[in-house]
């Protein structure tokens, strides 16, 4: 059966940047399929790991949350994976928290952590003993 290709949105702050690379890395041959957007940094981090063209809006706090935000108000990304940092500020979190209400607004799929873009994307179950609670390391 042919999936027919959607718009991905990929994000992350500084601290979880290594995370969503490294969940991208093992979601590889399937992101292949879909055409990805993402905030500046985060979107050549990911062109560089993946070999996959990544369209980049500006940075998150120059604006980029917003403009995938107006993305998603046009009806125009299928699915976002956030990793937001819940233990770091963002001097533009007003823009985070806008994205986010953006999705709730419009049903837009969100993944915040690599467990839920598992359970969104590579149908790990929630008996899965794959997610350990460990503390996070800053
Ligand atoms: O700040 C961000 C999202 O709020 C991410 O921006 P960058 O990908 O440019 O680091």
């Amino acid at each position: 059966m042919r999936v027919t290709s959607r718009t991905i949105g990929l994000v992350a702050h500084d601290h979880k940047k290594q995370d969503l690379i490294d969940w991208a890395l093992s979601r590889r041959d399937w992101l292949a399929g879909h055409r990805l957007v993402a905030t500046g940094t985060t979107g050549g981090l990911l062109a560089d790991a993946l070999g996959q063209a990544v369209h980049r809006y500006n940075s998150g706090p120059l604006g980029g949350d917003q403009q995938i935000g107006a993305l998603i108000s046009e009806g125009g990304l299928d699915a976002l994976v956030f990793f937001w940092d819940p233990l770091y500020p963002a001097p533009h979190d007003p823009d985070v928290k806008a994205l986010l209400r953006l999705c709730s607004v419009w049903n837009v799929p969100v993944a915040c952590n690599r467990a839920s873009a598992d359970l969104m994307f590579g149908g790990q179950s929630l008996d899965s003993d794959t997610y350990h609670r460990d503390i996070p390391v800053y």
